[in-house]
């Protein structure tokens, strides 16, 4: 591991990186060998006390779930309000691990990364699953000296993850709060999954997902912006969208919403390698936490830990009837989470995401 971090410093919001010590084997066959993980920490592990939470960020997400922008963080800590001292995720008496998924672009290895030869990953990066990138992050437990998650905590993707850290690592999870996903991805989800992928892999930049090592600019940049429209609009409310812009137009005759969606296209196009997006998404779209365990039915009876459900009630794209049915599997409760946002709202209600935390984990 590199850094100056030993059990017992807190280096709150600095970002580390692990090196897995060994090939990290594929749920579809094969390893990846030299795997970095990128992760942030806040408070002092006790692993006697069993203090640690694991908070796991969705597609487009980071280490930095907490803290202020700096070098290497382009922005606030997108769970900002929840973690820190008297916080509801306390870093005063919880220590609170954020890693980058495995495939991502923020530091863990993932399709630009370099392999053993100097040359990107690229179009050679094989298919991984949410079962892979679970694999990472338990990897980086064992280095981080953690056997016992006092809890998983995950919204959408991080949500995909923390559930298979419960049905797949039961003795390693005391609780899960699971938010805004499905046990198994649905037909719209796989559909929009579908277009986001062909919207970069038709792009004339994308060249089979071999362009890191290209000309700046002459990767899939147009595709991965379109990619970008079609989720945005997924990710937020029709009754939201159409409270905010309506059928309203700019000076220039351009709609207002269309302008709005240009302007998440072209931040997220900046910001995320569009190989990191294709291998993410297509994680997403064959998620099955019953995948080799009988169905998702029986798998999720048969999970010991107790799960938390929330869902947020103008989610379209993860409607609250996938985590109600998680709920009634597991006989876990389930809360709802307000919000004209739609998915999205798993980011945005942090008021009503720390009541959950509270109820969850006890007062800070
Ligand atoms: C930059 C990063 O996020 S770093 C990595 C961490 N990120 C994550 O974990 C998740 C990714 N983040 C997200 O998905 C989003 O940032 C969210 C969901 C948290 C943001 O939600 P909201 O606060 O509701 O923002 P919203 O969707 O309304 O968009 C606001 C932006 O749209 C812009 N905007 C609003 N209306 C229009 C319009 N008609 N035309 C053009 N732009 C518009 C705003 O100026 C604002 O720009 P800014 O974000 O650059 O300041
Ligand atoms: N807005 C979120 C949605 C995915 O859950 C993101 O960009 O990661």
């Amino acid at each position: 591991m590199s850094g100056a971090w030993r059990p017992g410093i807190d280096l709150a919001g600095q970002r580390r990186f692990a090196r897995l010590p060994g090939p990290l084997r594929l749920e579809r066959g094969g390893a990846l060998p030299d795997v970095q993980v990128a992760y942030e920490t806040w408070g002092r592990l006790d692993a006697s006390a069993g203090n640690a939470v694991l908070v796991l960020h969705a597609l487009t997400g980071d280490s930095h779930a907490a803290g202020p922008a700096g070098p290497g963080h382009p922005s606030t800590g997108w769970w900002d309000e929840l973690v820190g001292p008297g916080r509801v995720l306390d870093t005063d008496r919880l220590y609170v691990v954020a890693p980058n998924v495995l495939g991502g672009c923020q530091g863990t290895t993932g399709p630009s990364s370099l392999r053993a030869d100097g040359m990107p990953w690229g179009g050679r990066w094989p298919d991984i699953t949410i079962g892979d990138q679970v694999a990472a992050e338990a990897a980086l437990a064992d280095l981080l000296g953690i056997r016992r998650w006092a809890a998983v905590v995950g919204g959408s993707m991080g949500g995909m993850r923390a559930l298979e850290w419960a049905v797949g690592h039961p003795d390693r999870v005391a609780r899960a709060v699971v938010l805004a996903c499905g046990a198994v991805s649905t037909a719209e989800q796989i559909g929009l999954c579908a277009v986001q992928i062909q919207a970069i892999t038709e792009d004339p930049g994308w060249h089979r997902g071999d362009y890191h090592a290209r000309a700046p600019g002459a990767g899939p940049d147009r595709g991965m912006a379109l990619a970008r429209r079609i989720a945005q609009i997924s990710y937020r409310s029709e009754e939201e969208l159409q409270e905010r812009f309506g059928a309203r137009t700019r000076a220039d005759g351009q709609f207002e919403v269309a302008s709005y969606l240009d302007h998440h296209a072209v931040k997220l196009a900046r910001r995320f390698d569009a190989g990191s997006y294709v291998s993410l998404t297509r994680a997403m779209m064959t998620q099955d936490v019953g995948r080799g365990r009988g169905g998702y039915a029986t798998a999720l009876r048969a999970c010991p830990v107790p799960f938390t459900l929330a869902g947020v009630d103008s989610d379209r794209l993860y409607p609250m009837r996938l985590q109600a049915d998680i709920a009634s599997l597991t006989g876990s409760p389930l809360r709802l989470i307000h919000s004209r946002a739609g998915h999205d709202g798993f980011l945005i209600e942090t008021d009503q995401i720390a009541d959950l935390l509270r109820d969850v984990l006890g007062p800070s």
